[in-house]
C-alpha cells in the first residue's frame, strides 16, 4: 500500500495506490470504525488513574467521581450529576425515576437508542410501558405526534400514565444528527404544559454543541434529565453522567445501588473521564471534519451510496447500491482483510463511526480500501488534477 500525497494550489489531493494483499499478509493497520466506543484510554487517562483519589463511593463520596459528577453538572447547567457505569444505565435510571409508578409510559422515538438497543430494560426492569413515536430522518419528532401520543387514564379506563418524554442529541440512528435548542424547547413546553418530564438521551451531547455551535448548557436547558457519555466520543474508557436536579439525583442514586451500579473506589474510572472531558471535547470538531471527508470521498465510489449533507457530526450511514459488484457480506470481508472495520447495520447498510484515535491517513486509508474492494486497482479518489511526489507514510 502506498500513499502519494500531493498539492495542487494548495489543495491537498491524493492518488491512493494499493498493491493486493494476499490473505497471509500482515494488515498493515487497523481503523476502527465500528463506534466511538472503541478508543483505548490515552497515557494522560492512564496516569490519571494510577494516581486518583479515590474512596468508597457508598458509605461516602468518592472524591475523583465527585469533581466529574460536579463538573458535568455544571456544564449541563443542572443542580447535581451521578456517575454511572453506562449510557444504558444512565438513560434506565433516568426514566424509572421520572416513571416511578409501574406502568406509567414514556414516549421517545421508534428509532431512539432506549427503544432500540437498550433490551426494553425500561418495561423488563421498570414496567415503564414504551409509546413509540416515528423518528424523523433528522431525529427529532413532530410535536403534534408527540402531544397526540399522551395519554391520560382520567376519563379513559383503559389508558396507562404518560409521565416522560424521551429525545436524544445528536440521534445515533439517524446518522448522529442534531436537536436544535429551538426544538427541545418547544418539546419541553409541551411537556410542561401536560405536567410531564423531558428527559435527553445525550450520549454524544458534546458533539451536538460542536456541531452547531451551542453551548451543551442551551442543548439540554428544557430537559428535566440528562445522560451523558464520556465513553464515546470523548474517549473515556467507561462511563456516563447523569445530570438533574437535587432531588432527581437522590433517587437516581438510590436506584442506581437497587440495580447493582454503587461503586466503591469508582475515582479510579473517573479520574480518565474527566481528563477525557477536559482533553477531548476540542477534538470533536476534527472527527466531524474527517466524517464529512469520509463521506464525500465514499459517495464518489461507484456502487456506494452516503447522504453527505446529513453527516453532521461523526457519524456516517453507507448504502450499498443494488446491482453493485459486491456483496455486502463481501465488502465487510475485504475490508476487514485490510484492517478496516465497520458497522453492518443491515443487508447492504453499514455504519462508519469517527473518533479521536482515527486520523486522516486513516480516512484516506480507508477510502482506498474501499476502492480497492469495488475496482480491485487503484483509481484518483475526488477530482481534483494532481501533480504527485512519493512518499509512503502512515500518519
Ligand atoms: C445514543 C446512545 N445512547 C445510549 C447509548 C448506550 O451507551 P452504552 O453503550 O454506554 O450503554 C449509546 C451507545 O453507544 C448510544 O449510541
Ligand atoms: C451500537 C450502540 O449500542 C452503541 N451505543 C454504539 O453507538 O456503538
Amino acid at each position: 500500500f502506498l500513499e502519494t500525497s500531493s498539492t495542487c494550489h494548495g489543495i491537498n489531493s491524493q492518488i491512493i495506490w494499493i498493491s493486493t494483499l494476499n490473505s497471509s499478509t500482515m494488515v498493515a493497520r487497523t481503523v476502527d470504525l465500528r463506534s466511538d466506543t472503541v478508543t483505548k484510554p490515552t497515557e494522560t487517562m492512564r496516569a490519571a488513574m494510577a494516581t486518583a483519589e479515590v474512596d468508597d463511593d457508598v458509605l461516602g463520596a468518592d472524591p475523583t467521581a465527585f469533581r466529574l459528577e460536579s463538573e458535568v453538572a455544571k456544564i449541563t447547567g443542572k443542580e447535581a450529576g451521578l456517575f454511572v457505569s453506562s449510557g444504558t444505565m444512565g438513560n434506565l435510571i433516568s426514566v424509572l425515576v421520572h416513571c416511578d409508578i409501574r406502568g406509567s409510559e414514556v414516549i421517545l422515538g421508534d428509532n431512539s437508542h432506549i427503544h432500540i438497543y437498550e433490551n426494553g430494560g425500561i418495561s423488563t426492569i421498570g414496567g415503564v410501558h414504551p409509546r413509540p413515536v416515528k423518528n424523523n430522518e433528522d431525529g427529532t419528532m413532530d410535536i403534534d405526534s408527540i402531544e397526540v401520543a399522551i395519554r391520560d387514564p382520567r376519563g379513559e379506563l383503559v389508558f396507562p400514565t404518560t409521565k416522560l418524554i424521551c429525545l436524544e442529541n445528536s440521534h445515533a440512528n439517524s446518522g448522529g444528527r442534531c436537536l436544535s435548542a429551538e426544538y427541545t424547547d418547544r418539546v419541553g413546553e409541551l411537556a410542561k404544559k401536560n405536567g410531564l418530564k423531558l428527559h435527553i438521551d445525550g450520549a454524544r451531547i458534546f458533539n451536538a454543541s460542536v456541531a452547531l455551535g451551542v453551548p451543551v448548557q442551551r442543548l439540554v436547558q428544557a430537559a428535566d434529565s440528562v445522560s451523558v457519555c464520556l465513553s464515546k466520543g470523548l474517549g473515556a474508557p467507561v462511563g456516563s453522567v447523569i445530570v438533574g436536579s437535587k432531588s432527581f439525583i437522590t433517587k437516581a442514586r438510590r436506584l442506581r445501588k437497587t440495580l447493582g451500579g454503587g461503586m466503591r473506589q469508582v475515582g479510579f474510572i473517573c479520574a480518565a473521564a474527566f481528563v477525557a472531558l477536559k482533553e477531548n471535547v476540542e477534538k470533536l470538531d476534527g472527527d466531524h471534519k474527517k466524517a464529512k471527508e469520509l463521506a464525500e470521498g465514499l459517495t464518489q465510489i461507484k456502487g456506494l451510496k452516503v447522504d453527505v449533507a446529513a453527516v453532521e457530526t461523526n457519524i456516517i450511514y453507507v448504502d450499498i447500491v443494488e446491482g453493485s459488484k459486491i456483496t455486502a457480506e463481501k465488502l465487510y470481508k475485504n475490508l476487514e482483510e485490510h484492517g478496516v472495520l465497520v458497522m453492518p447495520k443491515g443487508l447492504s447498510r453499514m455504519r462508519i463511526v469517527l473518533h479521536h484515535q482515527i486520523s486522516s491517513s486513516d480516512v484516506h486509508y480507508t477510502l482506498s480500501c474501499f476502492q480497492q474492494a469495488f475496482t480491485g486497482m487503484h483509481q484518483e479518489i475526488g477530482s481534483y488534477s494532481i501533480s504527485t511526489s512519493r512518499d509512503v507514510s502512515y500518519a
